[in-house]
Order: C-alpha cells, then sequence, then structure tokens
C-alpha cells in the first residue's frame, strides 16, 4: 500500500495560488453572512452625545445631597438647556444630559416633594452618564476586511448610519454528484438504488461557508457527457465540487475527463472518513483556472471532507481569515477508542454539563452512517495509532461556529 498523505499537504496544494474575489456592493440589509471586502471606517461618533443611562435626575454632583428644583423635563430625541447650578432636570434613558450637569440620578432614589427632587449625597462624576464617543470614534476602525457580517455587525453598521458596503463576490460553486445507484428525493426507488443525501447536504454547507452554489446537477455515466458536464460547470463557476468516483473503481470518467480539460492530483489521506480525494484545476475558455474538489462519495466522507477542505477554500476565496481554520478545543471523552495509521475525525456531540464538556461519539462511525453527523456539533480529532480511554481530553473541531 502506498504512503497516506497528510490533511494539511493536501489543504496547502488547493490552497495554493488562490486569492480573494473581487468586492462589489450590497445594501446592508442584505448583508447577513456576507464578507466586509474593504475595512469599514466610523462616520459618526456613537453615542453623538452624552446621554442619560437611566430614568431620573441630572444634575452637577457638587449639589448632590440638597434638594433641588426641577428646572426642565428631557426626553429622549429632545435637545435640552442649560442647567443652572443648584436645580436639577428630570431626564430619562438615552436623552441628551444637558450643558451644566455631570451625573444622573435614577429615580428609584430620589424623593419628589411637587417640583422639587431631594437628591442622596455623595454622588460621582459621570454616575449613569454614557459619554459622546464611548462606543466608537468616529474616524477609528468599526469593521476591518474578512469580518463576516454577523448580528452584532449589522447593527454597528446600522448604528452610523450605514446602508451600503463593500462586500466580496460570493464563490460561486457548481456541485455534481455521480453515481448510477443515486436518485433524487421525489422519484420512486428501484432495487439496489439509495437516494442523494450529498446533494442537499452539500449545497447547505456550501451555503454556510458563503458560496452562491447556482449549478446542480448529476455526472452523466459516459466518457463524452462527463467530460462535456465538466466544461459546462468550470465556465460558470468559480469552484466545482462533485462527490463520487474518487477511490479505486473502474466505473468511473471523471478522472480522464479532468485529465483531457485541465490537471488532476489524486491523494489518498491519512483520514478517516475521508481517505480518498481528488484536486484539480479545470480550464474556462475565458482563460480562469477553476478549483476542480472530487469529494468521496460516501455522505460522511463528504460531509467530514467538506468542512476540512471546502470551508477554507471559501475563506480563502472571500479573504475571511475565520474560516481558514476550525476553532479548536478540548473535551473529556465519553467513548474507548483506538486507531490505526489514519487520524479518526469523530463525529461527536458535546454535553457542556456541570462545568465540564464532554464529547460523546455516535455508536456507528462508519463512514456510511449519516447518523453519526446528524446533531454532529465538533469532531474529535483522533490521531493515528492512538488509544483513547474514557475520561481521557481530546482534541475537537467545533462545527456550530458557522
Ligand atoms: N478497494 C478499495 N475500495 C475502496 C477504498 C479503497 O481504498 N480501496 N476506499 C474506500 C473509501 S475510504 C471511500 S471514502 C470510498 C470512496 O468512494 P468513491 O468516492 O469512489 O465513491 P463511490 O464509490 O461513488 O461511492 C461510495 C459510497 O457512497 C455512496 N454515495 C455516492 N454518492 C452518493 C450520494 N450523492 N448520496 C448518497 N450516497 C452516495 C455510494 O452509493 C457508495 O455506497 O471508497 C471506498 N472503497
Ligand atoms: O475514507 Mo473512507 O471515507 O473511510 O470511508
Amino acid at each position: 500500500m502506498s504512503e497516506l498523505q497528510s490533511v494539511e499537504a493536501a489543504l496547502a496544494s488547493l490552497l495554493q495560488g488562490v486569492t480573494p474575489l473581487e468586492g462589489e456592493s450590497v445594501a446592508s440589509e442584505l448583508a447577513a453572512g456576507r464578507v466586509l471586502a474593504d475595512e469599514v471606517i466610523a462616520r459618526l461618533d456613537v453615542p453623538p452625545f452624552d446621554n442619560s443611562a437611566m430614568d431620573g435626575y441630572a444634575l452637577h454632583h457638587e449639589d448632590a445631597g440638597g434638594r433641588l428644583p426641577i428646572a426642565q423635563r428631557i426626553a429622549a430625541g429632545s435637545e435640552p438647556q442649560p442647567l443652572a447650578r443648584g436645580t436639577c432636570a428630570r431626564i430619562f434613558t438615552g436623552a441628551p444630559l444637558p450643558p451644566g450637569a455631570d451625573c444622573v440620578v435614577m429615580q428609584e432614589k430620589v424623593e419628589l416633594d411637587g417640583d422639587v427632587a431631594s437628591i442622596p449625597g455623595q454622588v460621582p462624576w459621570d454616575n449613569n452618564v454614557r459619554h459622546r464617543g464611548s462606543d466608537v470614534n468616529a474616524g477609528s476602525t468599526l469593521l476591518s476586511r474578512g469580518h463576516r457580517l454577523d448580528a452584532a455587525a449589522l447593527g454597528f453598521l446600522a448604528s452610523q448610519g450605514i446602508v451600503e458596503v463593500a462586500v466580496c463576490r460570493r464563490p460561486r460553486v457548481a456541485l455534481l454528484t455521480s453515481g448510477n445507484e443515486i436518485v433524487e428525493p421525489g422519484q420512486p426507488l428501484e432495487p439496489g438504488q439509495i437516494y442523494n443525501s450529498n446533494r442537499p447536504m452539500l449545497k447547505a454547507l456550501l451555503e454556510q461557508f458563503g458560496a452562491d452554489v447556482g449549478f446542480i446537477a448529476s455526472m452523466p455515466d459516459d466518457a463524452d457527457g462527463t467530460r462535456a458536464m465538466l466544461a459546462l460547470a468550470a465556465e460558470q463557476a468559480d469552484v466545482v465540487v462533485s462527490t463520487g468516483g474518487v477511490s479505486v473503481g473502474e466505473e468511473d470518467h471523471v478522472k480522464p475527463a479532468i485529465e483531457a480539460i485541465g490537471r488532476l492530483d489524486l491523494w489518498r489521506l491519512a483520514l478517516k472518513p475521508g481517505k480518498p480525494l481528488a484536486l484539480g484545476r479545470l480550464d474556462a475558455s475565458d482563460g480562469r483556472e477553476v478549483r476542480f474538489v472530487g469529494l468521496p462519495g460516501n455522505p460522511v466522507s463528504s460531509f467530514v471532507a467538506a468542512w476540512l477542505f471546502l470551508r477554507p477554500l471559501m475563506g480563502a476565496l472571500l479573504g475571511c481569515p475565520r474560516f481558514a481554520n476550525l476553532p479548536k478545543f478540548h473535551a473529556r471523552a465519553a467513548f474507548d477508542t483506538r486507531t490505526g495509521p489514519r487520524r479518526h475525525y469523530m463525529r461527536v456531540a458535546l454535553n457542556m454539563a456541570e462545568g465540564e464538556v464532554t464529547a460523546h461519539a455516535f455508536p456507528d462511525q462508519g463512514s456510511g452512517v449519516l447518523a453519526s453527523c446528524v446533531g454532529a456539533d465538533a469532531l474529535a480529532l483522533i490521531p493515528a495509532d492512538t488509544h483513547i480511554a474514557e475520561g481521557d481530553s481530546v482534541e475537537c473541531l467545533w462545527l456550530r461556529g458557522g
């Protein structure tokens, strides 16, 4: 048996020469999940004025401890008058602090007698005041290039009144599945046939990784048709992804087809599941070199390989550093396992009770058992030739972080 290659070497080969795609301008309200192509500079101080953090009374802190006439009422959205010393202002959360006031006392601590407020003594300067620019200063970097726009980032953009942002174009991916036995859900199953589970699973994963999966097809079962399909896919995509037909079988037309219209590198990785992997380049008619990634057909193998290879590839095309590596952490194994020459990426569900994270492995970790991926929060990474006993600490890769 020829020597198995490392996941890291295959990934480095896949990412070699990949640069971020060009930027495009989109409406901020449609930009959830997109990746910034440029840094965003703050236009405004946020908050734009000193304001109250509480419903209460604004005053000069040296006037605390006395009975102060209420000189004005300041609602959020209104413009305050200057506050004379020895008086206070009724004020509400978010309302601008009047000139002359430097603190706010919450109303629960104040006794009222008609239009006079009794303020307890010793109120610190600054009490319950949110200062202009305490969140963001105009001119500072609001968000960096490569930031994936999540809910908080969208709120942050809106706080600046920004309605349009420059984001990286979504990588266009063509997704091809193969195998005579594969039937689309909705069709009847004949003997020997199974439903196509890789197609919706990989489409969803690719979209989660930021791709636009615009071309989806089944690979024809003849050499000419396969070549034509791959060439057509390459015309409309930045990346062509296929599943199936990458092991040692003879029924496969993909390998010769790719070699006819590009280059192909077959990898046998020290990885379980997902040993066979095909990486290549297809030449599009406009001179573009389109990446080809041939994932194994076994659903679990293609699921794991998608996380290990397609996510960083989409990250490199989107200029999104957080997609380069899956977040790592340690958990306590709730299982016993031994590995051979291949590193095992076990699908585990996590239990986070009682201050400790425990990894529970689905009992059947076979590469055809998709049930092991359903409910998997992480991949427990078990090095080659290792025994992990129950209670040992195992390194895990987090799958729920987006
Ligand atoms: N003699 C050897 N046989 C196999 C080896 C090997 O080294 N020597 N490697 C095994 C490993 S590991 C894997 S992984 C698979 C990879 O096989 P292929 O990529 O060639 O995939 P297929 O043979 O086409 O299919 C494998 C398996 O997956 C099912 N499948 C395929 N596509 C889909 C789909 N879209 N939805 C659901 N299921 C799918 C297919 O029916 C097969 O059961 O090879 C091993 N064999
Ligand atoms: O590598 Mo295969 O994915 O073991 O089943």
